[in-house]
């Protein structure tokens, strides 16, 4: 960081209305059970069953992830010249992963919600090669587990292990693992997805480093089962000097995957394991769009100390970030875990990332109770901003994957109830008004701007090291920058505009107006028109508390061979973003008033309006941005009138200006404001934004406005 006068920043909690008396009224059961926080399951042999799947999307989960690390096992022996036909015919867990996509469409046709699909690739994890068979769900099973009593001798080989070797031999799955280990280092050794800190995982100090063969001390005991990862801790405690393994960030296993699910299945979200720098990002996106895969959103995942130097910069290229606290927490010190999630949520939050978070309530594996410091913890991921919560072992292999989902549901609604929303919108305004002062437009030095754009664009932090493995840290920056370039996404181009730019952008101009405005006006819903998601993203960064129904209207399409409609994705897409409720109009409707009329329709059958409730809707009218506001007419089906003294508080909102100073009286109906400027609040008024009245209505009608999950939502 440059000697700025800035910091960075980080928001830390300020809790709204957190008296203990108002803590200890009881849960009224007549409350919403809108969760604005988003819960990500893993699919695995505990909920693969179509019921289970049910029961999960009616608990609230919106994406479920299959997870690609479990599979390759058979592949590591092959030659890629045999990978392909032969990989498609013989490997089963792809077939149970697909089984998961087969049952998870027909979960969402039965509950009629929309769930979105995330694939986990393998990437650059190491695992030990275990023998393991094939189960008749598919799934593999591994034997014998491996015992091992602190202070023994423990060897990881790189080479054959002979039969009837000794159990405390153990073959890695990367042929050049004597490379990256040097006496004294530390290495993890456990099964995939458990916690680090119970007797199915062992740390090892490296003895000595031969050939093929690293001997290590077991510095506990442990029992080592199922699928177990090999995870090389890094030995500087502040800068990077491990050199990483250099397996490429797909493997060709994973694109024989993806290619083979992208057949059959729609694939929203591809998580990307052991992300290190934005060139990753830039790789997989490359490969994604020769695949056919050219909607999927890629999500990094950090889970390295070397992801968290390049993080800016990762954050910059992808298109979500999670927060891979197992592995982290393996390569960043206990004491500095909680000051690293919640920089790394408050960068996302500001740059309108989805910022997911893992590992939450391991403890449900097996119980059916969190501990109270897990609990605690859900609730600060909350407090922290993040967008949503990615259970794996707990709903992949635990005992009470529905029960799980219930919990967190319910510890998140709690805790987004006393989320200060605007403190936090409040903050992501001084932050741009700071980003804007720095670039010079508004007086600053323009230091701060040079910072982060540089961040935003390489991250080159440490010297890379002479080696042919490489350290791994990002030397590329004018090729990373150039590459980010090719692939900007709209959010991307959003944030990079904002950067020249001392305000905000068009488009994040409207998106905060309509949260402040509801906030001024008390409003219950903010509906928004979505063609991308990308207006849908920018109102869920400012973090209203009320859910943002967003609007999809699906779009008829030629891709040069032939038409399809276009939108059922973009809804799917939004299921990770805190407080998005995407909704997938019917083709046949049409995208002006009497939608939103259904849309409030259902808004109110669904018990997110009651009669007399205000609603801003941004949308596209006539060629203009408009944000408005509309009232839930006194049946509680339609929409009413505009109410003056509403118009009159959503330009105070807006244009940041005191009733007294800008308005004068209010006349009571509102008279001569439509059409009136509406700025930035907190910065100079920018977009001219027309707020217009509604017709007036008051009869409920049918609802041709549908949730769509139904059919084809995850199959096609
Ligand atoms: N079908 C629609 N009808 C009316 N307004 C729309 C529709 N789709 C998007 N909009 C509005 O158009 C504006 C710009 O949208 P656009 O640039 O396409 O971004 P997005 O990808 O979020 O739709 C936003 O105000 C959005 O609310
Ligand atoms: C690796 C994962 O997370 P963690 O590092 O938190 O175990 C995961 O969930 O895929």
């Amino acid at each position: 960081m440059p000697s700025s006068r800035r910091p960075n920043k980080v928001k830390t909690h300020v809790l709204k209305d957190c008296s203990l008396p108002s803590l200890l009224v009881p849960i009224d059961p007549n409350e919403s059970d809108f969760t604005a926080t988003k819960v990500i399951v893993t699919i695995g042999p505990a909920c693969q069953d179509v019921d289970t799947l049910c029961k999960l999307l009616d608990a609230g989960a919106t994406c479920a992830r299959v997870d690609l690390t479990w599979g390759p096992l058979e592949f590591h022996k092959r030659s890629l010249v045999n990978l392909g036909e032969a990989m498609r015919r013989s490997w089963g867990p792809l077939e149970f992963h697909k089984r998961s996509l087969v049952n998870l469409g027909e979960a969402m046709r039965r509950t009629r919600k929309l769930c979105a699909v995330m694939v986990d690739v393998v990437g650059r994890e190491i695992i030990l090669n275990r023998p393991s068979k094939i189960d008749e769900d598919g799934w593999p099973r591994f034997e014998n587990p491996i015992s091992v009593k602190a202070t023994d001798k423990v060897t990881l080989t790189t080479g054959m292990v002979p039969e009837g070797a000794a159990g405390n031999v153990l073959p890695v799955s990367y042929e050049k693992f004597t490379s990256m280990v040097q006496p004294g280092d530390t290495v993890f050794l456990g099964r995939y997805l458990v916690t680090g800190s119970e007797d199915s995982s062992l740390y090892l100090t490296v003895d000595s480093v031969g050939e093929k063969d690293v001997v290590c001390t077991a510095m506990n005991a442990g029992v080592l089962d199922g699928l177990i990862t090999v995870f090389h801790t890094e030995r500087s405690t502040d800068s990077l000097a491990n050199l990483q393994n250099d397996l490429p960030i797909l493997c060709p296993e994973d694109k024989a995957a993806l290619e083979a699910l992208q057949d059959e299945f729609e694939v929203d979200f591809v998580s990307l394991s052991f992300a290190r720098t934005a060139d990753d990002i830039v790789q997989a996106r490359e490969f994604l769009d020769s695949a056919g895969l050219t909607t999927t959103k890629i999500i990094a995942k950090c889970e390295t100390r070397q992801s968290l130097f390049n993080f800016k910069s990762i954050a910059g290229a992808a298109d979500g970030i999670i927060l891979s606290r197992g592995n982290l927490g393996l390569d960043v010190l206990p004491e500095k875990m909680a000051l690293v999630q919640k920089s790394v949520i408050s960068n996302c939050n500001l740059i309108g990332k989805p910022i997911i978070i893992t590992r939450v309530v391991d403890t449900m594996c097996v119980a059916p109770r969190p501990t109270r410091a897990e609990a605690t913890d859900v609730a600060n991921v909350v407090l922290d901003g993040a967008d949503g919560i990615l259970l794996g072992a707990e709903t992949l292999r635990g005992k009470y994957p529905v029960l799980t989902v219930e919990t967190i549901m319910k510890i998140c609604r709690q805790a987004e109830k006393v989320f200060d929303h605007v403190h936090h919108f409040d903050h992501l305004m001084q932050e741009a008004m700071e980003i804007a002062d720095d670039t010079g437009a508004l007086g600053g030095s323009g230091e701060f701007a040079q910072y982060f754009a540089r961040n935003v664009s390489q991250a080159n932090l440490t010297p890379a090291m002479p080696s042919s493995l490489g350290n791994g840290v990002d030397d590329s920056d004018g090729q990373s920058l150039r590459s980010i370039n090719r692939h900007d996404s709209q959010a991307q181009l959003t944030r990079a505009a904002n950067l020249g730019s001392p305000l905000l952008s068009k488009l994040e101009s409207i998106a905060s107006s309509a949260v402040r405005a509801a906030d001024k006006v008390g409003a219950s819903l903010i509906i928004v028109y979505t063609r991308s998601g990308q207006t849908a993203s920018l109102v869920s960064k400012y973090r209203p508390p009320q859910p943002i129904m967003t609007l999809v209207v699906p779009q008829l399409k030629n891709d040069g061979f032939k038409w399809h409609l276009e939108g059922r994705d973009t809804a799917r897409r939004c299921l990770i973003q805190r407080g998005l409720l995407p909704v997938l109009a019917a083709p046949s409707q049409n995208s002006g008033e009497s939608l939103l009329e259904e849309a409030v329709a259902m808004a109110s059958r669904a018990g997110l309006v009651h009669a007399k409730d205000h609603i801003v809707v941004v949308q596209m009218l006539a060629g203009a941005f408009v944000v408005k506001i509309v009232s839930v007419d006194e049946g509680g089906y339609g929409i009413q009138a505009i109410r003056p003294k509403s118009l009159v508080d959503l330009m105070m909102a807006t244009a940041g200006a005191s009733k007294e100073e800008e308005l004068g009286q209010d006349n009571g109906n509102g008279e001569g404001r439509v059409g009136h400027t509406i700025g930035q609040p907190g910065l100079q008024p920018r977009e001219l934004t027309h707020v217009s009245s509604m017709k007036h209505n008051e009869t409920a009608r049918s609802a041709s406005l549908q949730v769509r999950p139904a059919m084809q939502a995850a199959c096609k």
